[in-house]
């Protein structure tokens, strides 16, 4: 038995300064693929200057503090609050995909798709499983000496201060140990609920939407970055970054202002960011383009976690599932 390692056609991330990522399929989860340096000029202009939206939600956000309008705080459960914005004019230069490629964009937040208890089941799954405990929590102590790690879902490609390894291959069919059944069963569900929410909340057609990768598990501490994989603070714009991204959806595994300080994530709008505390549990979701520039404060204290799934309308850039065959 070995994790399957779909390497999904396309979906090559764009480096900063234009360059194209390592090898294709594989070190997809590169913590540089967080940023985008220099993000493209005029999106935060564009991102803010779009933004349009009322709360179509049921209820408030959670008010503002210190310039920024907090989105989302850590402190309140929040049921689904939406904010539309207008498109860029991303989703216009390629194929169009009818029922999937975004007439409506803008942010969504819930707490009530994914339970608290379901993201601690998902943290714990990633940093070890009590089979292996010893073993595995040496490696990963050994990996998150760094900054910030990544793992990706899909091709266990996991950053390690400058290189990687790949998990999958590294474990070969011990992976069985470290991640089981039930782990993958609760991420493929998790990916379904999100998924179904995503389409609910943009009116589209959850089966046109597919899976792309990047997916990625992300585990970022306070220590001083030790290469710019360390860097995920900047912001960006994910369609740029990723290339596949049409949807963009975070879900959360730990607290903010408990588990970790800073962290917090900012949708850069002109004049008035938008913030999101993360809560294990909590959803973030978005459309992709640069009506949706962003980026992530530095976490000053604590350990942050968190999983990007992502939702491309072009199958030719749908992957599928991480399994254990
Ligand atoms: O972890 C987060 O809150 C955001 C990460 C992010 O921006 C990304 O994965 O592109
Ligand atoms: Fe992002």
């Amino acid at each position: 038995m070995a994790a399957q390692r779909r390497a999904g056609p396309g979906g090559e991330r764009r480096r900063p300064g234009g360059g194209k990522g390592r090898a294709p399929g594989t070190a997809t989860a590169t913590g540089r693929g967080w940023a985008l340096r220099g993000a493209a000029p005029g999106a935060a202009l564009l991102g803010s200057a779009v933004l349009v939206g009322g709360l179509l939600g049921w209820s408030l956000p959670g008010g503002r503090q210190g310039g920024a309008e907090v989105l989302a705080r850590g402190s309140e459960a929040v049921r689904d609050r939406f904010v539309e914005v207008a498109c860029s004019g991303d989703y216009g230069a390629g194929r169009r995909f009818e029922g999937c490629t975004p007439r409506k964009c803008g942010r969504g937040v819930t707490d009530t798709v994914i339970t608290r208890e379901e993201a601690e089941r998902i943290r714990r799954s990633m940093i070890y499983n009590d089979k292996t405990f010893s073993r595995f929590f040496l490696f990963f102590n050994f990996c998150f000496l760094s900054q910030a790690s990544i793992l990706d879902l899909h091709s266990g490609a996991l950053s390690l201060g400058k290189h990687f390894v790949n998990l999958y291959r590294y474990f070969g069919d011990k992976i069985q140990d470290i991640f089981t059944e039930e782990d993958f069963a609760l991420y493929r569900d998790v990916r379904r609920r999100i998924q179904e929410k995503i389409a609910q909340v943009f009116g589209i057609s959850s089966s046109a939407m597919y899976l792309t990768k990047p997916t990625f598990f992300s585990r970022i501490n306070s220590s001083e970055a030790k290469t710019t994989h360390d860097e995920y603070w900047h912001p960006h714009i994910d369609k740029v970054t990723y290339g596949s991204f049409d949807y963009t959806s975070l879900l959360y595994l730990s607290d903010y202002a408990e588990d970790f300080g800073g962290g917090r994530f900012v949708f850069m709008d002109e004049g008035s960011n938008k913030t999101i505390e993360p809560r294990a549990g909590r959803v973030s979701f978005f459309t992709s383009g640069s009506e949706n520039l962003h980026r992530v404060e530095k976490v000053r204290w604590g350990t942050r976690y968190a999983i990007t799934i992502s939702f491309t309308c072009n199958p030719d850039h749908g992957i599928g599932d991480p399994v254990l065959t």
